[in-house]
């Protein structure tokens, strides 16, 4: 389904609801600038530090596009677990692992409180970015707490650049990727208020120092576009 989502104006903060959630393939294919890049990268290395009986967490899995491509070209038996707070994902989530008869558990819950296995790969894209700030490293270092030595986080994250100039410009250079994907001046400006405060990007810096201060060895990007950034962090 097509993605109309802010051609009416808004009334609330933007939400992962079911009206979200029904077009929400089509928004981030729409809205995220190489999303499929992204993916096919985040799976790469995903495969790669994946071992016989292995575990990976996908953190905020929406409806389970990632997991069910992971799942796709596994050479290993594997884990897949993906966790979400949102039912009406979910509810999508498990439409499409049961459309496509795969096995990938996807779990109600809060990836804050969460009680983590031993895993060997974590994966969260466009997902840390709605986490106050207040308990995001907390997370971070409770998904390096919870990763195999070696093991890999994997994040992508909208960006923001603390030059003014060059944050300014990266804004436009973004909108106009909106535009071309079809979304209108008007959508483009409902979306960036019901984001307001809801959706909160640190620089590349900070994510990368906000990876290093919470047990990882590593950490750098494997991927970038203007505002947006896919990292990689080794423990
Ligand atoms: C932008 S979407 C993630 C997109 C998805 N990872 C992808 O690449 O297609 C963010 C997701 O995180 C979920 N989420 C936000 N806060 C959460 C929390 N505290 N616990 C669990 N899920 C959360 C939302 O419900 C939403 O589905
Ligand atoms: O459309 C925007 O303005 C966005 O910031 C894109 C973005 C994201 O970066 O996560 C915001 C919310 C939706 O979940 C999908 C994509």
């Amino acid at each position: 389904m097509n993605d109309k989502v802010f051609t009416k104006p808004i009334k609330k903060q933007f939400e992962f609801d079911e009206e979200v959630a029904a077009v929400f393939d089509d928004m981030l294919e729409r809205s995220v600038p190489f999303y499929k890049e992204s993916q096919k990268i985040t799976e790469f290395f995903t495969h790669k530090n994946l071992s016989e009986n292995g575990l990976v967490y996908d953190l905020g899995c929406s409806t389970a596009s990632l997991l069910l491509n992971i799942h796709r070209k596994l050479e290993v038996n594997a884990e897949l677990i993906g966790l979400d707070n949102s039912e009406a994902m979910l509810a999508q989530a498990e439409r499409k692992c049961e459309a496509f008869g795969v096995d990938i558990e996807v779990k109600n819950a809060d990836i804050l409180t969460y009680e983590y296995k031993e895993a060997d790969v974590f994966i969260s894209n466009y997902t840390l970015q709605f986490i106050r700030p207040l308990v995001r490293e907390e997370l971070v270092k409770k998904i390096s707490a919870a990763l195999k030595k070696e093991g890999v986080f994997i994040f992508s994250e909208k960006v923001i650049s603390h030059s003014p100039k060059l944050n300014k410009d990266l804004i436009e250079c973004y909108y106009d990727f909106k535009k071309t994907q079809g979304y209108s001046e008007y959508e483009i400006m409902q979306k960036r208020e019901a984001l307001e405060n809801v959706l909160v990007p640190y620089s590349e810096d900070e994510n990368i120092k906000m990876a290093l201060n919470s047990g990882f060895s590593h950490c750098e990007v494997l991927f970038r576009w203007a505002n947006f950034a896919t990292f990689i962090a080794v423990k």
